[in-house]
Formats: structure tokens, C-alpha cells, sequence
């Protein structure tokens, strides 16, 4: 898992490394330079276009001149937009990769570069190196770097973005940005998405022993992730390791939420599906899966379960005694979703009750039914992190890059996913997928850690396949392959 430093931290990383490695800190640059031009080279840009390389005189600036001397070197048509005037204060490694660019590659001051119809725009005018406000002619270079036609990426962070915190004031409007070793804190805000664009991760060779003298409470889960958190099965595996769990789920006219979550449930691998539904409603689910159960009172049979998922679509009118009634009788770590959260959002006393190690999913709007309404992710984050330390409980807070907040202050965020998932019942699928995983013996983190980035992955590959539409059992149909994918058995 990669570990998120702030940018501040970046400096003492790379001082860090370049001595266990007996690396020069230009060999980091070029290896940064040269991660980017690998991905450049798979999205195949058209060679008929210039690249216009904005560079700034500190290190993300580095990165541009000698992203530059390889693009040219790829026989693209380069031009360098130097965006200071005095090189004196220029970072040594900046400098030498200036003194590099080969004869071919035009050079200009940002003042007198006049935009060219059509071009690709690279950013590495300023990266976590940023401190304070933005000075004017810095306001004035990113005005001109937004206001040019082409697609425009940026070099680690989009200039004048802040690493760590939130954006006040401008900053380059990225539809790339390529972010080195990890991803920056604040590329995974949702409030700066529109400026973020699509995030690319580039491996520059620092692993993850390198982290680890390095405090962080934040991390980004990756794929290669995702084995060692698995529990494996052996071929003497019985139904009953694949664990019994109950779902209750779905109401009259939203039975759906119901089929969805239980038919993940079973294709997460549970070995026996039982959902609680109103009985009237039966031959919905009996009919759309015939592999669930159904039961139609809670009373006295909660013991035979391993697992419980509580929540979609169960409505909020007449639930809360309910509620109270699963957190006092089944004292393992449960999974509560939509109007089981509304509910407690209604009644917070309930809280006390929910047996430790339990998983809340809320989306952003039900976060703030139970935790009050955020200015900004940091804010959320934050009351995320303290709901979770002082009752003992892990949160996944949903949208585009999930972000796992355990009770220990960890706060993960998922890489997999897509905006194809914003669609009906997404969320009634997770709850499946996490109930199963616990059901199968999983720990809380692990069940959390497997399923969302797995819940992720199955929305890819059915969104792949199904673009805008994709809809919520698309993404259950998917989830087989997932475990193909990770080559999990
Ligand atoms: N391990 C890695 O991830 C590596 C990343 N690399 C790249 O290096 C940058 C960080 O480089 P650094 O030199 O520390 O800083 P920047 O280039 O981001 O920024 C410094 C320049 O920014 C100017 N600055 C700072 N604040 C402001 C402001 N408020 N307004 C205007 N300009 C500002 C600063 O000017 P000074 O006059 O203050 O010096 C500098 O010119 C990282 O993002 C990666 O891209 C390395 O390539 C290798 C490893
Ligand atoms: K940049």
C-alpha cells in the first residue's frame, strides 16, 4: 500500500533514498521524466502536434526540461515555455536538465509565447514545492496555461494547487495530472476533481521500505495490494467456510436493493445467502434468485449467522427498534448501509449500541446525516477519523476514490473504480460484497480492503464493457472476473 506523505515530506524521501541507493537526486528526476514518457508513449499522442512544455526553476520544472529532451528525442516537435525570468535562482537539478535540452527544442519566456491553435500542453510549472499564496506572476503564468486550447497535463500536482490542503485561489485545470511515487493528498479531494482531470500514477523506483521511517495516517490502495489481504481457501473448504450470512434489505417496491446486495453476496463467494424481507414480497426475491433464502421475522434466529448487512433501501419509518434489536443481539462486526444510517443519523443514541469493529458505508450526503454537514474533505476526513476512534468502529465513506477510515486512524483510499458505477444500487452491491467477506471470516480491514477495491474493479469491467450503460447488476456479473483478474482462487 502506498503511503501518502505530505509535501513537505517529499524532499526528506528523496533525501532518504538517494543515500540507501547511492543515487544522484538527477537520476530520481530522470527516472520521474522518463515514468512520465512511458505513459505518454501508451496513450500514443499524435506526433503531428507540438508539445508545449511549460517549466518553472524548482524541481517539478526539472522534470519538464528533461521530459522535453525525451519527447524531442521520440521525434516530437517540442517547445519549452521558461515561466521565470532570472535562471539564477534556478534548482541545480532544474538547471543542468536546462543545459541538456538539445538544439531542436525551441525555448521560450512565458511573456512572449503567443498560443498555438492546436498542441499538447504539459505542466511542470509548480509541484508540491509550493509554499503560500500564489504571487502574481505566477497568477499570471497559470492564467495563460488555462486559457490555451489543447488537452494539458500536469507534472505530479497542477500548478498552484496546493499539495496537502485545499485550493484557495487558481490553478492549472488539468484533464491529466501524472503524479510521481504517490498521489498528493489533495488529488483525491472531490472538490478538486474538475481540476485534477484523470490521475495517472507513475512508479519512480522508490519502494515501500523507503516510506517507512516516514509518519502518514494517509495510504492508497493499489492492486498489487489486494493478495496478501485474501484469506485462501484449501480443497477440504466447506459451505460452511464460505460462511451463513443474513442481509436485511429491501421494502415494498424497492425489493431490487435486496436481490442486488444477496446476488453479491453469492458472488463474493458466500456459501449460504439469506435475506429479511417483508414476506408479501417473497416471490420477487425467489424468482430473481434462486439461490437466496428468505426469512421474515429477526427473532431468535440471528445466532446461526456469521455476518449481518443492514441498511439498503429498509426505509427509515419503523426501523430504529430493529436497529436497537441486531446491535443487542449479534455482537459481531456488521455492515450498516443507507437507511440504517439515515436512521442513526435520526437517532444517534444508537450508536453506543453498534457492536465494535462495524462497518458504516455512508455516501457523502448520509456522512453528513450522521456527522453534520463539511466545508471540505479535510474536514470530513477529520470527523471520519474521530467518530471511528471514539466508538470503535471503521467508516468507508463512498464516492470516487473511496476512502476506508478504520478505527485506528488509518484513512485508506481506493484507486479502482469509475463514474459508470453512479448508478442505482451501486452501493446496495458493496454491502453484499462486504457482508460476504466478513461472513468468510475476514476481518473488518481486510473485508473493507478486498471488497471496496474489488467493488471498484467489478464497475471497470462492466463499465468497459457497458459505458453509461452500465447499471448496478452489470457490476454484480462482474465480480467473478475480479477474482480473476487479482488471481485470487
Ligand atoms: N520523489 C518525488 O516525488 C520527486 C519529485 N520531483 C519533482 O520535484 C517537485 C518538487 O520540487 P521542488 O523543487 O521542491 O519544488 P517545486 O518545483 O514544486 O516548486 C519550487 C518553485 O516554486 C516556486 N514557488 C514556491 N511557492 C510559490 C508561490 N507561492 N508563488 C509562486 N512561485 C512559488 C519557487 O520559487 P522561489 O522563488 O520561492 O524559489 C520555486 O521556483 C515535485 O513536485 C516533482 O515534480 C523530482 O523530480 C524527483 C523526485
Ligand atoms: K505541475
Amino acid at each position: 500500500m502506498l503511503k501518502i506523505l505530505s509535501g513537505s515530506q517529499v524532499k526528506e524521501l528523496d533525501a532518504a533514498y538517494i543515500n540507501r541507493k547511492g543515487i544522484s537526486s538527477l537520476n530520481l528526476m530522470e527516472s520521474a521524466a522518463s515514468g512520465f514518457v512511458g505513459w505518454w508513449t501508451a496513450m500514443d499522442f499524435d506526433k503531428q502536434l507540438p508539445v508545449v512544455v511549460f517549466c518553472g526553476a524548482g524541481n517539478n520544472g526539472g522534470d519538464g526540461y528533461a521530459i522535453a529532451r525525451l519527447l524531442h528525442g521520440l521525434d516530437f516537435e517540442v517547445i519549452v515555455v521558461q515561466c521565470f525570468t532570472d535562471s539564477s535562482g534556478m534548482s541545480p537539478d532544474a538547471l543542468f536538465n536546462k543545459q541538456s535540452l538539445p538544439d531542436g527544442v525551441q525555448v521560450r519566456h512565458w511573456s512572449e509565447f503567443a498560443p498555438c491553435e492546436s498542441a499538447v500542453v504539459i505542466d511542470a510549472y509548480l509541484g508540491v514545492g509550493l509554499r503560500g499564496p500564489l504571487r502574481q506572476e505566477a497568477v499570471e503564468v497559470i492564467q495563460k496555461i488555462n486559457s490555451l486550447a489543447g488537452l494539458k497535463i500536469s507534472v505530479d500536482i497542477p500548478s498552484g494547487l496546493p499539495s496537502d490542503g485545499l485550493l484557495d485561489g487558481l490553478c492549472v485545470r488539468a484533464d491529466f495530472t501524472v503524479t510521481l511515487a504517490f498521489p498528493k493528498l489533495s488529488l483525491l479531494f472531490p472538490e478538486h476533481a474538475s481540476v485534477a482531470g484523470k490521475l495517472v500514477l507513475v512508479d519512480i523506483g522508490i519502494e515501500d521500505s523507503d516510506y517507512q521511517e516516514f509518519p502518514s495516517t494517509y495510504f492508497f490502495l493499489i492492486k498489487k495490494d489486494l493478495k496478501s489481504y485474501h484469506r485462501t481457501f484449501h480443497r477440504f473448504s466447506h459451505k460452511g467456510d464460505f460462511g451463513k450470512i443474513m442481509l436485511f434489505a429491501g421494502s415494498i417496491g424497492k425489493m431490487g436493493a435486496a436481490v442486488l446486495a444477496g446476488k453479491a453476496a453469492l458472488r463474493t463467494g458466500s456459501g449460504l445467502v439469506t435475506v429479511q424481507i417483508p414476506e408479501s414480497e417473497r416471490q420477487v426475491v425467489q424468482t430473481a434468485a434462486p439461490e437466496l433464502m428468505c426469512s421474515f421475522g429477526l427473532q431468535g434466529n440471528l445466532g446461526m449467522f456469521d455476518a449481518l448487512g443492514v441498511g439498503p433501501a429498509i426505509g427509515v419509518d419503523d426501523n430504529a427498534g430493529t436497529l436497537a434489536y441486531l446491535f443487542q443481539n449479534f455482537p459481531k462486526p456488521m455492515v450498516i448501509d443507507a437507511d440504517a444510517i439515515t436512521l442513526l443519523g435520526k437517532k444517534p443514541d444508537l450508536v453506543q449500541l453498534i457492536p465494535k469493529g462495524s462497518i458504516l458505508t455512508p455516501h457523502l450526503v448520509e456522512f453528513d446525516r450522521i456527522l453534520g454537514r463539511s466545508e471540505n474533505h479535510l474536514e470530513r476526513l477529520e470527523k471520519a477519523s474521530d467518530f471511528c476512534n471514539k466508538w470503535g468502529l471503521n467508516m468507508l465513506i463512498k464516492g470516487a476514490n473511496s476512502v476506508i477510515c478504520l478505527a485506528d486512524g488509518r484513512q485508506i483510499f481506493n484507486s479502482s473504480g469509475t463514474h459508470y458505477m453512479a448508478t442505482a444500487g451501486a452501493g446496495d452491491v458493496l454491502t453484499g460484497i462486504l457482508t460476504s467477506l466478513l461472513g468468510q471470516g475476514y476481518s473488518p480491514e481486510q473485508a473493507m480492503i478486498c471488497g471496496v477495491y474489488q467493488h471498484g474493479l467489478a464497475g471497470e469491467i462492466a463499465g468497459e464493457r457497458k459505458r453509461r450503460g452500465t447499471i448496478a447488476s452489470d457490476i454484480v456479473e462482474a465480480i467473478p472476473e475480479t477474482f480473476r483478474r487479482l488471481d485470487i482462487s
